[in-house]
């Protein structure tokens, strides 16, 4: 049946780490509370669709599989591409149900539609030759080392958090899923895509073919709602605003950037690159592309509010 579509703003929202956790039990609990506050704003008459980070999720799948099968010597190795895919299925089952169950329990007449999606990458991207996307567990440096030393993957301190397997991370090109998308959207579903980014692929002879690599989704993110002409891309994250001198005694939360004063801020060196910058990238991307529209950073908590205009970080062309 035709459900309902939203009256009010279509928005993409990037779902960051803090959304979903680690583990697939710590993920379950979280997504009950990740759907609450976007079923708040489906509420509101908003036209959403969800996407979500998957660093932890595909390297832990992608690792367990190596694990079996050096280990049984029966178990198959799991590709990146796969694990990427394997990941959008579980965290987007998860996703998709408990916004269903949270919009039944309120008696909106809303429905999810969940999309593993494919994302064009350029083979030329020169971030194949720079591996950059921490994925899997923290490690120690011991740990680390031992693990690179009996895999061959590559690893890096992540911003003082411990060790991280890193895998390349090129730019996004265009959402193979798109149309699918967007009619689903038009359809009045809540559609959840583009997970991890989208699944990396190359498109040659129009054939596509999965890539081992691990897409920025805020960037995919920024990439779907220009494509949409979306009114806002929401990325939601662990603070309620950005910050210039983040950590520091006179550090100072932003309300408002425009794209000329979010460059001048990150030729300081404000926003940490494995962290905050790529977000500011991305929401500069999104409105330089789409200038009607703005990006919203803020918190999980705060996302409701940030789209009244009430607190987070509005990035405007
Ligand atoms: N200038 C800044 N202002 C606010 N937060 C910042 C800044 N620089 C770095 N951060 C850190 O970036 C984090 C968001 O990046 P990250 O944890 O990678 O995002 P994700 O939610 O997608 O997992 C924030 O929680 C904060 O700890
Ligand atoms: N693919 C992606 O951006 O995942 P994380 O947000 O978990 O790093």
């Amino acid at each position: 049946m035709p459900y309902q579509k939203g009256d009010g703003k279509s928005v993409v929202i990037a779902l960051g780490g803090n959304a979903l956790g680690n583990t697939p039990q710590e993920q379950l609990d979280l997504v009950k509370n990740t759907a609450k506050h976007i079923v708040d704003m489906v509420g509101e008459g908003t036209n959403v669709v969800v996407s979500h980070g998957n660093g932890p999720q595909v390297g832990m799948i992608n690792n367990a599989f190596a694990y079996a099968s050096a280990h049984d010597g029966k178990t198959p190795e799991m590709p990146f591409p796969e694990a990427g895919a394997m990941s959008q299925g579980y965290i987007g089952y998860q996703l998709s149900q408990a916004i269903l169950n949270d919009l039944k329990d309120r008696g909106i007449m809303r429905s999810t539609a969940c999309i593993v999606t494919q994302t064009v990458v350029d083979p030329d991207d020169p971030a194949f030759q720079n591996p950059t996307k921490p994925v899997g567990a923290f490690l120690s440096e011991e740990e680390a080392k031992a693990k690179a030393a009996e895999t061959g993957w590559t690893f890096k301190e992540d911003a003082g958090r411990g060790w991280r397997q890193v895998v390349a991370s090129p730019k996004p090109v265009r959402i193979v899923e798109f149309d699918a998308v967007k009619d689903l959207m038009d359809d009045g579903y809540i559609v959840v895509s583009t997970g991890g980014g989208g699944v990396p692929v190359f498109e040659e002879d129009g054939q596509y073919t999965g890539v081992p690599a691990v897409i920025d989704k805020d960037r995919s993110s920024a990439k779907l709602a220009a494509d949409f002409g979306a009114d806002m891309l929401v990325i939601l994250t662990a603070v309620e605003k950005v910050c210039i001198n983040f950590g520091k005694p006179d550090q100072a939360e932003i309300s408002t950037m425009t794209v000329a004063e979010a460059e001048e801020y990150i030729a300081q060196g404000q926003f940490a690159p494995g962290s905050m910058l790529p977000k500011v990238e991305a929401c500069i991307e999104f409105v330089q592309a789409h200038p009607e529209g703005k990006a919203l950073i803020t918190s999980l908590e705060c996302a409701a509010a940030g789209l009244e205009g009430k607190t987070g970080t509005v990035i405007t062309a």
